[in-house]
């Protein structure tokens, strides 16, 4: 027998547990800009998320796409600028990112989903009003915070079989105004929401690093915010890390914050021992065990 397919026998043998453990499980993935990478780097994501839709869990993909806003906005003679990792969003700034988020990134993540065989469903916050914001800063001008969640139809797709995949925009509380809402913050509320057993946010880097350079495999919340608070956290990873103590405190179990670049990064997180990235959960213990039992509906 040839050596290879020893090996597969052996390496989804081992991915027994973890499949038992995650069946039925709700995992909320941000799919972020610099994570997407090339049509490969796609094509091997939409795969994973298949794979897990396939063995019984609920997949939400959440997504940026930061880079592909910087590049029309760019074409467009628009300046882009951040605060605290946040755009500086004007009226005619939130109309080209959700041109780029809800059209370009939301339709080439659907239909790599539907290429690799899932039925994947692309919507952002406004369908179904399913995330309503206020603004969040003055300074940032349309920039949204998630003050109501109706994650419905997130439950209705998913128990249908299907696979939402949702652009990071969103309707204001008056005025019907458009909200650009950071992706990693969007994920945050719907995994919250959904009281997720994982939220995991791709990124390119390998994970939450210390002064050193080092990836900090595991974070407790205060280990999270004073990195935070001492500079070690900085730029686009406070959004991420905020995000991950926000979702932790609504309820979500864990949060994982990993490289969306390397192969298969989904699977690697959640079907082998090590696991990839840094991980940040609670230490306080849990008031109701919920979740990841087999045959316990996660949604
Ligand atoms: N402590 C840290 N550990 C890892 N990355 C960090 C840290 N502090 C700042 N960063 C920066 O945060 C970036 C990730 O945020 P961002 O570029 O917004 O990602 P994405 O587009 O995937 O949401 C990293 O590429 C890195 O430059
Ligand atoms: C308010 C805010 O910053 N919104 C983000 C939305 C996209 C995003 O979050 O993209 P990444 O995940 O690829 O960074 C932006 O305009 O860039």
């Amino acid at each position: 027998m040839n050596r290879d397919w020893i090996a597969t026998a052996r390496t989804l043998s081992e991915a027994l547990p973890y499949l038992q453990r995650y069946s039925n499980a709700v995992v909320v993935v941000k799919f972020g800009g610099n994570a997407m990478g090339d049509d490969k780097a796609m094509e091997e994501f939409a795969r994973d998320i298949v794979l897990m839709k396939q063995v019984g869990m609920h997949p939400v993909v959440c997504h940026g796409g930061g880079p592909m806003i910087n590049d029309l906005l760019g074409r467009l003679g628009i300046e882009s600028r951040f605060v605290r990792g946040k755009r500086v969003t004007t009226k005619e700034t939130v109309e080209v990112v959700e041109m780029v988020l809800s059209g370009l990134v939301n339709k080439r993540i659907v239909q790599a989903i539907n290429d690799a065989g899932g039925r994947a469903v692309g919507i952002s916050g406004k369908d179904d009003d399913m995330m309503v914001c206020e603004a969040d800063d003055p300074e940032l001008g349309f920039v949204g915070r998630p003050v109501e969640m109706n994650v419905q139809i997130i439950r209705d797709l998913s128990g249908a079989g299907m696979i939402p995949v949702i652009a990071p925009v969103a309707t204001g509380m008056e005025d019907n105004e458009t909200f650009n809402v950071n992706g990693d913050t969007a994920a945050g509320a719907i995994a919250g929401a959904l009281q997720a057993d994982r939220l995991l946010l791709l990124t390119d880097v390998a994970g939450v690093k210390n002064a050193a350079g080092e990836v900090v495999t595991q974070l407790s919340p205060d280990q999270a915010r004073s990195m935070i608070a001492d500079g070690q956290i900085s730029g686009g990873m406070i959004p991420k890390t905020e995000t991950a103590l926000k979702a932790i405190e609504e309820g979500v179990r864990a949060v994982v914050i990993l490289d969306g670049r390397r192969p298969n990064a989904c699977l690697l997180e959640l079907f082998t021992e090590d696991g990839a990235g840094s991980i940040i959960r609670s230490t306080e213990p849990r008031v109701k065990p919920r979740g990841l039992r087999q045959g316990e509906s996660g949604l």
